[in-house]
């Protein structure tokens, strides 16, 4: 607690009284800044181009998804615009239309609302872009629209012209946009005029929207914008290079990838735009929603649990070495829910998984994307059968029980802005196995000596993020997994970490606070 000054030797009444001025001075701290962005009720327009629960393909839904309720303690509201894909529209054409708009880059649209879960949803009606088969960004042979450089261009014109007032009696305080598929909002907003502060947050810097500069005029940009200090970005246009150069501020999602991304090694060729951008960038780690995220009341759990009941995750278990036709045993369960990439560190889990085996363990991988990969981690289960399954595809139920019956999830990111299985496992008492890289970095804590004595570990750490780091830090994970004692302490060390979204949304409610706040002293 701040401000209590152990040091003093005090009677035991003094103190108590001293840790009570300090806990009335915090609360009113607290009181004072949730008054600092709610003095104004704070309206907030976040764009995006995925949000769970109605359209996910990895974390971007779930923080979308998240963090406006965790907002909403701040006073602060948000209405989230989002494409009328397929899954979206039939829910949403249930309801009267709110505005039309006649020309979006030639395209007309109807913006619908819908309310689901608490969250509020501008629907962006547009069938000739959004209503099609396949996800969000491929089409049902996995191949990418054709014309996402279009598609999101119009959410990001939709999101601009909403912004700048075109909705009747709505009007946003502050813009929020995600990824380069809403990046271009600000660059419209700019061009438009308009002085709405404009937050842009990084979730993931390998995704540009990077095309050919002969689109700018189909995209209704001038061509002053393909400029060094602009779009321009190795002789293309890059969408998020343009939110960079005109978001107010720039948020990604863990301070070590703030600290990363200004490198080349994990710049991806933006670390030169980053590093002039450096007065407004700024990490703010991820949190997870408790009530999605929740072992105790899990709906896709068999056998539900918390601390105190954490022998029924062996039931799980025993259900999904069943399910995944995997041979019954002792060993320790290792899975991996995720997109099967080059980021992911996948192809070095496809090439060190026999060490789990030689070690009696079992290992599931639940997870889609390179299909060479695909085919290495098959190959891999292939020659170990019984002990490795991978399924291909993408599934929300499954994701749940695999944390809710393995004994560790095994993350290997390259690269990792935040990262959020890792943090799910913690939850539901899986000992993570993670690269020391990004937010793994910094949301788990490697069982090392001084941290187990310190009953602080929550898992377990590899560095260099190397085939054979991986295989070391398995081989450790097996180890203390046959110590029963230690690894049921790793376990409720990790399940009592707490990254509920409070901590962070705080964050985002201070940044929000001062945007609209210069905003507000520089018109009055
Ligand atoms: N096959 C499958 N079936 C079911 N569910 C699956 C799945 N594959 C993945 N998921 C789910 O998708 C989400 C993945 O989130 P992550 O944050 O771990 O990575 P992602 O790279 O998508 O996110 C990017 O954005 C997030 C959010 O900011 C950052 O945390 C991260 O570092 C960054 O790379 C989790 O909810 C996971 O359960």
């Amino acid at each position: 607690m701040a401000g209590v000054d152990l040091t003093l030797a005090l009677s035991r009444a003094q103190f108590i009284q001293r840790v009570r001025e300090a806990y009335y001075r915090e609360e009113d701290e607290v009181a004072n800044r949730r008054r600092a962005v709610t003095r104004v009720p704070l309206h907030v327009l976040a764009v995006t181009s995925e949000i769970y629960p109605l359209v996910k393909t990895g974390g971007l839904a779930d923080v979308t998804g998240a963090l406006p309720k965790a907002l909403a303690t701040f006073g602060i509201e948000t209405h989230t615009l989002i494409p009328g894909y397929p899954s979206i529209l039939a829910l949403a054409r249930l309801h009267p239309p709110l505005m039309e708009f006649d020309d979006l880059l030639g395209e007309k649209a109807t913006l619908r609302h819908l309310e689901i879960d608490g969250i509020s949803l501008f629907v962006l009606d547009a069938p000739d872009l959004y209503d099609r088969p396949g996800g969000p960004y491929v089409d049902e042979n996995g191949y990418d629209h054709h014309d996402n450089w279009k598609r999101f261009a119009v959410l990001s014109l939709a999101g601009a012209e909403i912004a700048a007032g075109a909705l009747p009696g709505w009007r946003p305080d502050l813009v929020h946009t995600h990824d380069w598929q809403s990046a271009l909002t600000s660059v419209y907003l700019r061009q438009m005029g308009s002085p709405v502060p404009v937050v842009l947050t990084i979730h993931n810097l390998a995704f540009q929207g990077q095309y050919s500069s002969d689109l700018l005029p189909l995209i209704g940009l001038p061509p002053e914008v393909f400029s060094v200090d602009s779009m321009e970005y190795f002789g293309d246009i890059s969408y998020l290079k343009g939110g960079l150069m005109t978001a107010d501020h720039i948020t990604v999602v863990s301070p070590t990838y703030a600290r990363e991304i200004l490198s080349p090694t994990f710049g991806m060729g933006l670390d030169g735009v980053l590093n002039t951008r450096i007065d407004r960038l700024q990490g703010i780690v991820n949190g997870i929603d408790n009530e999605v995220w929740n072992p105790s009341t899990d709906p896709y759990l068999p056998f539900r649990f918390d601390m105190k009941t954490l022998r029924n995750k062996k039931n799980n278990k025993a259900l999904l070495l069943e399910r995944f036709n995997l041979q019954p045993g002792d060993g320790p369960l290792f899975s991996a829910v995720t997109r099967v990439t080059w980021q992911k560190g996948m192809d070095m889990l496809a090439e060190v998984a026999d060490e789990i085996f030689y070690r009696g363990g079992r290992l599931i991988v639940l997870g889609q994307g390179d299909h060479a990969i695909e085919n290495a981690l098959k190959e891999t289960a292939a020659r170990f059968p019984g002990k490795m399954a991978v399924s291909v595809g993408y599934n929300e139920p499954t994701a749940h029980l695999i944390h809710g019956g393995s004994d560790s999830i095994i993350q290997p990111s390259r690269f990792e802005p935040c990262g959020l299985t890792q943090l799910y496992a913690m939850r539901y008492g899986c000992v993570p196995v993670v690269s020391r890289t990004g937010g793994l970095s910094e949301t788990i804590i490697d069982a090392n000596d001084a941290a187990l004595s310190a009953r602080a570990a929550t898992g377990f750490q590899f560095h260099p993020v190397r085939p054979e780091g991986l295989r070391q830090a398995l081989r450790r994970a097996a180890d203390a997994y046959e110590d029963k004692r230690k690894w049921a302490r790793l376990q409720l060390q990790a399940m009592r970490a707490d990254y509920s979204w409070d901590r962070s949304a705080e964050s985002y409610a201070e940044v929000y606070g001062r945007l609209t706040e210069q905003r507000f002293q520089a018109t009055h």
